[in-house]
């Protein structure tokens, strides 16, 4: 057992009252693996998915939501414990970053600097939000890493909204406006989708945002399940035209039925299935190199179902990627076939 050396300096005390890795344990051995036994387990220097908590109100309160997400990571955590785990799969948590009092700034640097130091580790951040100002700090994160230079970057956002108002200072609503100046600022094209707008739920001067930076979208009403083949080809267009993919997810794209712990619950929402039919086609992809799962405020779940989703899609999105990597590496050609 260990700790992520590159986050000792970001780990901040769970004060939540349950242990988050304990879950059922069956017996010992590969064949009884699951995420809490499975955390933490492997050298810190092993890339593998590394979950790290931001543990944030700030963006929601600014943006006159109801708060509660600073308590998200620990009940996703805590969702994902006892979910079964393949043999091999590398998986450390890196802690929490938490937003002290209203300075989501400082949060933000503090975010940054962990997500840079995993990225530059070879390890795949899943951050566990927080508001949606999650997103921004990733983003810093992954910029400062040095993943970007020379690369086109790709921000995937499956969310009932765009995210991109203006503001004077970053709220829940602003990381992806945020973002766009800052890809300007190194010369690089905002390339920006979102799976799950909700017409109703953005303004028109959201959508002229939207049009201005190029922002292609899918609205809900054409991601449900009658559309997934068409969905998916979006998704996979989307990601062929990028050369390094930050996925972000708010949960407030799911239905309210499905994903009731939010600050913003959806009447129409994509369906569960859809989503996690997207997130195995981004997992397959080396181009995935950052993840967010934002917005899950368990003050409004109604018997875990929000943190059972969004632990079901980080874990589709960590068996995914490490599947597809092992695909990528396996031998092939006749000394494989004579070696099987
Ligand atoms: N991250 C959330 N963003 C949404 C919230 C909308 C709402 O609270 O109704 C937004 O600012 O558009
Ligand atoms: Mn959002
Ligand atoms: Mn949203």
């Amino acid at each position: 057992m260990n700790t992520h050396p590159s986050t000792a300096t970001v780990a901040t005390p769970d004060v939540t009252a349950r242990p988050a890795w304990a879950g059922r344990i069956d017996g010992i051995g590969p064949a009884h693996r699951r995420w809490h036994s499975a955390v933490n387990a492997d050298e810190a220097t092993t890339p593998g998915a590394a979950v790290i908590g931001f543990r944030s109100d700030e963006g929601v309160r600014r943006n006159g939501g109801r708060q509660g997400a600073a308590d998200g990571p620990g009940e996703i955590r805590r969702a994902l414990a006892s979910k079964a785990l393949d043999a091999g799969i590398v998986v450390h948590d890196a802690g929490d970053v938490m937003v002290v009092g209203d300075d989501l700034e400082d949060g933000h640097d503090r975010l940054a600097a962990a997500v840079s130091s995993l990225v530059r580790a070879g390890h795949t951040p899943l951050v566990l939000g927080g508001g949606h100002e999650t997103a921004y700090g990733s983003y810093q994160g992954l910029a400062n890493s040095g993943a970007l230079d020379g690369q086109r970057l790709g921000i995937l956002n499956l969310d009932a909204h765009f995210d991109l108002r203006e503001a004077s200072r970053a709220t829940s609503g602003t990381p992806f406006r945020q973002i766009a100046g800052l890809e300007a600022d190194r010369g690089a094209p905002f390339t920006y989708a979102v799976v799950g707008i909700s017409e109703p739920s953005n303004t028109a001067a959201l959508f002229d945002a939207a049009n201005a930076l190029n922002v292609v979208y899918r609205t809900d009403e054409e991601c449900q399940e009658r559309h997934l083949s068409d969905v998916l080809a979006f998704v996979a267009h989307f990601v062929d035209s990028v050369d390094v993919l930050h996925l972000s997810i708010d949960l407030d794209v799911l239905p309210a039925a499905s994903a009731p712990g939010v600050s913003a619950p959806a009447s129409v929402g994509v369906p569960p299935t859809v989503i996690v039919e997207i997130c195995k086609v981004v997992a397959a992809s080396p181009k995935l190199t950052l993840v967010d799962v934002v917005e899950l405020n368990p003050a409004y779940d109604i018997d875990y179902r929000t943190a059972g989703l969004a632990a079901r899609l980080v874990h589709t999105l960590t068996v995914g990627s490490h599947r597809a990597r092992s695909r990528a590496t396996a031998p092939t050609g006749p000394d494989a076939v004579a070696a099987g």
